[in-house]
C-alpha cells in the first residue's frame, strides 16, 4: 500500500540544520494497523507527513498504492489526498462553527460529490453518534469530537487513514473507544490505518509497531502489547531494521 525507500528529509540550514528522517525504509501493507513511536523529536511526524505528501522529501522514493508522492505536483498530491487519504489529529482539527453532520459532509463537498444524507447518518452512527448529528463540537466531549474527526476521515472511503496522537488529549477509557474504532476500521473495512502514538497502550491496538530513533527505523514489533512495547521503547537503542524491502 504504502512503501518509503531511503528517504530523507532535512530542515534547516546551517547551524540549524536538523536530520528528520536519514534513510527510512518502510513497507506498510495494505489493510494493516502500524503504529509509529520513538522518543520526541526522532521524526514521527515528519514521517506521517512525508507518507502523506504533506511535506517534500529531500531524497528518496514514497509510493503510495503505486502513485509515486516524490514525483507528483502539488495540484495531484491535493487530489490524490482528497480523495484517498483520510486524517486524524490530537486536536480534532473540527469546524467549530459547522454541526457534527456538516463536519463529517465536509470532504464529499470539498471533493465536488455528491452527498447521500443516508451514508452519512450511517457514518455518524459507526462512531455512535447517531444522535448528536446536529450538535456543533463545542457541545461534544472530547471523545465525541475525535469520533465526529474519524467519521470525517471515513467518508471518502479512503485507502489509508493518517492519525497523528489521535488520542493524545483523551482520558484513557476513551481512547480506548477511539483505539478499537479505529482497528474496526482495518479490520471491517480492509483500510489501512498509520498512527504515531507515544502510548505503549494505544500502540498495542496496532498490528505492528515501527520504532524510530533519531530519524531511523530501528526496529519493529509485530502483534505488540502494551508490556513489550513499553520494554522496547525504555530499551530503545539503534540496531538493525526489521522492516521488509519493497
Ligand atoms: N518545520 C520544521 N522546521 C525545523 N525543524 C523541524 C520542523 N519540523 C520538525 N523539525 C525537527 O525535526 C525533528 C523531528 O521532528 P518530528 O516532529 O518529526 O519528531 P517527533 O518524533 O514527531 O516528535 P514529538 O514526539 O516530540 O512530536 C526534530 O528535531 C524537530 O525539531
Amino acid at each position: 500500500m504504502a512503501c518509503l525507500t531511503a528517504v530523507h528529509k532535512t530542515y534547516g540550514r546551517g547551524d540549524n540544520r536538523v536530520r528528520a528522517l536519514d534513510g527510512v525504509d518502510i513497507y506498510f501493507a495494505a489493510g494493516t494497523f502500524t503504529a509509529i513511536m520513538g522518543p520526541s523529536g526522532s521524526g514521527k511526524s515528519t514521517l506521517l507527513q512525508c507518507a502523506a505528501g504533506l511535506d517534500r522529501v529531500d531524497e528518496g522514493k514514497i509510493l503510495l498504492d503505486g502513485a509515486p508522492l516524490h514525483r507528483l505536483s502539488e495540484r495531484a498530491l491535493t487530489e490524490l489526498r482528497r480523495d484517498h487519504m483520510g486524517f486524524i489529529f490530537q486536536s480534532f482539527n473540527l469546524i467549530p462553527a459547522l454541526t457534527a453532520r456538516q463536519n463529517v459532509e465536509l470532504p464529499l463537498r470539498l471533493a465536488g460529490r455528491v452527498i447521500d444524507p443516508g451514508a452519512i447518518d450511517k457514518g455518524l452512527a459507526e462512531v455512535g453518534l447517531a444522535e448528536r448529528g446536529e450538535h456543533r463540537p463545542a457541545e461534544l466531549s472530547g471523545g465525541q469530537q475525535q469520533r465526529v474527526a474519524i467519521a470525517r476521515a471515513l467518508v471518502t472511503r479512503p485507502k489509508v487513514i493518517f492519525a497523528d496522537e489521535p488520542t493524545g488529549a483523551l482520558d484513557s477509557r476513551t481512547a480506548r473507544e477511539v483505539l478499537a474504532l479505529l482497528r474496526g476500521v482495518v479490520e471491517q473495512h480492509g483500510q489501512t490505518v498509520i498512527m504515531v502514538t507515544h502510548d505503549p497502550v494505544a500502540a498495542s491496538y496496532s498490528q505492528q509497531v515501527v520504532f524510530l530513533a533519531d530519524g531511523r527505523v530501528t526496529g519493529e514489533l509485530i502483534e505488540p502489547t502494551a508490556e513489550s512495547v513499553a520494554m522496547r521503547m525504555a530499551a530503545l537503542e539503534p540496531g538493525e531494521s526489521e522492516t521488509k524491502p519493497c
